[in-house]
């Protein structure tokens, strides 16, 4: 396999789906890490593994229709590896190993096989005070976005996961691209303030379009600088409570086909008719309940 990744778009080939079973107990409140699990559990709301396992079963059931190559990280038991996304990422030819908040650094031995699958390819680990989840990276060709939070407490924060320095080494690494960073805003106990991760407040879709939440952005001037670059009309701009629900973390299989949530009626139905890109609804609700969505539990290995 021949790693290659310049956007959240082009024709999918190869992606590692996560898994559910065997997630393990229920986290206590002080063991999450991100304030939509804090509230999930704080609710007595934990979702239920059989539910997690078919929701993701229906993911799969649509990639595969669409002939695209699904790799699932081996089982280990009793942690949530439901999150692909964020312990690695690939950008143009390379892959990246992330350095993940400790709490997850379990999940990164269940890639053994899979970097099996791609060996020759380049695989580089980063310096150990570079901070990066693969949820605040996102590529649009000659422009790498990264989510960030560059304030003197992030050190407070739980939800605090990229940091500065993962920014220069992406510059000094990719000389020709443009790459951009914004802070997020951060809050580790309530889901409506705070942004764990890029892709749970921007994602682009189509060719040049793109959804986002203009309240995740720490400063306005980041939330301007995307509508500038993609053009008012080609922006969907989604609610606090659309944000709430993870309506910017959808899945690209293409250009013309979104995987989405059943229940963003709003955003499927302006997808649909007013950008004619398909949508394949799936449900994720349960996922949604543990602080990421259907961008947040792929990896993608090969687009076209
Ligand atoms: N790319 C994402 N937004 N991933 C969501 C990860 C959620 C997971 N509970 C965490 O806190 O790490």
């Amino acid at each position: 396999m021949k790693l290659k990744v310049i956007n959240e778009t082009s024709k999918l080939k190869s992606v590692v789906l996560g898994r559910a079973e065997s997630n393990g107990a229920i986290p206590t409140l002080e063991e999450t890490f991100d304030a939509k699990s804090y509230e999930t559990v704080m609710n007595n709301d934990f979702p239920d593994e059989v539910d997690l396992i078919s929701e993701m079963a229906e993911f799969e059931k649509v990639l595969k229709k669409y002939d695209v190559e699904v790799l699932r990280p081996e089982l280990i038991e009793n942690c949530n590896q439901v999150f692909s996304r964020d312990v690695g990422f690939v950008i143009e030819d390379e892959f990246f190993v992330s350095n993940i908040i400790p709490d997850r650094e379990p999940e990164l031995q269940a890639y053994d096989n899979i970097r099996e699958r791609f060996k020759g390819n380049k695989i580089t680990n980063l310096q150990e005070n570079i901070f990066v989840e693969g949820g605040d990276v996102i590529l649009y060709n000659d422009y790498i976005f990264i989510g960030t939070y560059n304030q003197p407490d992030f050190k407070n924060f739980k939800t605090g996961r990229t940091n500065i320095e993962f920014v220069e080494f992406i510059k000094e690494k990719f000389p020709n691209k443009k790459v951009l960073n914004f802070d997020l805003k951060k809050d580790d106990t309530n889901p409506y303030e705070g942004i764990l991760h890029l892709d749970c407040t921007f994602q682009p879709v189509g060719n040049d379009k793109a959804i986002i939440y203009r309240d995740g952005f720490l400063f306005e001037k980041d939330f301007q600088t995307i509508v500038n670059i993609f053009g008012e009309e080609n922006i969907f701009e989604v609610t606090k409570e659309e944000m709430y629900w993870m309506s910017p973390n959808v899945f690209s299989i293409s250009p013309e086909v979104v995987v989405s949530e059943k229940n963003f009626m709003r955003l499927n139905n302006h997808l649909e008719n007013v950008w004619g890109i398909k949508v394949e609804p799936i449900n994720y609700r349960n996922i949604s309940k543990m602080g990421g969505l259907l961008r947040c539990s792929t990896m993608p290995l090969v687009r076209e």
